[in-house]
């Protein structure tokens, strides 16, 4: 499989002088095409700084990030911004939907910002792999929390991304909720053929995908292949991450 994401030695430091902070130090990694890929580590450890830095959030220290072979150091804000809603999907903890606008509003939202079209094929078929086919004109108050992150990961695949990236998507959600979800970000893999990495504190969310990324102190410390909620949470404690 080729990668769609391609970190190669970034590194980021926040702050100068006494006061620096290396939140990732020369990570190397690939993500694969058609991937569902958990990042996990301790507190700290740079999870965040490693999503935001693939997904062209934020911008390495030092290093190279590149995005379905486009390289994204050197790109300017209004290059980034461009490639982020055209080539990028995002679903946060918070859903982060527009409370005036209904479901389908929410979900073409990102179409509009680029100044595209919807196909509609592919809009029919997502409304309908997510579920809210009976849904399309409630407002996101009329939703529970997982519809909501429904319409968010529905408004994350409108553009075809190359790429979904997940931060803590089922962070705010009850367990049932959240199987829910992982099922759907599974599918989202296995049956549309999309990339996904996500962000998780959870060995259980961690063991939906195919792989695991473990950071440490900004590195990473392993990977998994394969991985089951039990071995996810031993390599997590050997690290460390639930020290009392
Ligand atoms: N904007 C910032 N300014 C200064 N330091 C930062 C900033 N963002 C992150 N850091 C620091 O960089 C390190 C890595 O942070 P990051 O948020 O990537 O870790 P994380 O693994 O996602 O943590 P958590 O699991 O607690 O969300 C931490 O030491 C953090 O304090």
């Amino acid at each position: 499989m080729t990668d769609v994401v391609r970190l190669d030695a970034v590194s980021k430091v926040y702050g100068k002088g006494q006061g620096a902070v290396a939140a990732l130090r020369e990570v190397s990694a690939g993500i694969p095409r058609g991937s569902f890929t958990a990042v996990m580590g301790p507190s700290g450890s740079g999870k965040s700084t490693f999503l935001h830095c693939a997904a062209g959030l934020d911008t390495p220290s030092s290093g190279s990030v590149r995005l379905g072979g486009t390289e994204l150091s050197g790109m300017n804000e209004t290059a980034l911004t461009e490639l982020r809603r055209s080539r990028v999907g995002f679903v946060f903890q918070a859903f982060n939907l527009i409370s005036s606008l209904d479901v389908l509003e929410n979900i073409t939202l990102p179409l509009r910002l680029a100044g595209r079209k919807p196909d509609q094929a592919w809009l029919t078929e997502i409304v309908r792999r997510v579920g809210l086919e009976g849904r399309t004109g409630h407002l996101p108050a009329q939703l529970s929390g997982g519809q909501q992150q429904r319409v968010a990961i529905a408004r994350a695949l409108v553009v075809r991304p190359e790429v979904v990236f997940g931060d803590e998507p089922t962070g705010a959600l009850d367990t049932m909720t959240a199987r829910d979800v992982l099922v759907l970000l599974r599918e989202v893999v296995s049956g549309l053929g999309q990339t996904v990495v996500m962000v998780t504190h959870d060995p259980v969310a961690a063991s939906y995908a195919d792989t695991v990324l473990f950071l440490a102190d900004g590195r990473i410390a392993d990977a998994m292949a394969a991985p089951t909620a039990d071995k996810v949470a031993e390599r997590m404690t050997r690290l460390g991450a639930w020290k009392r």
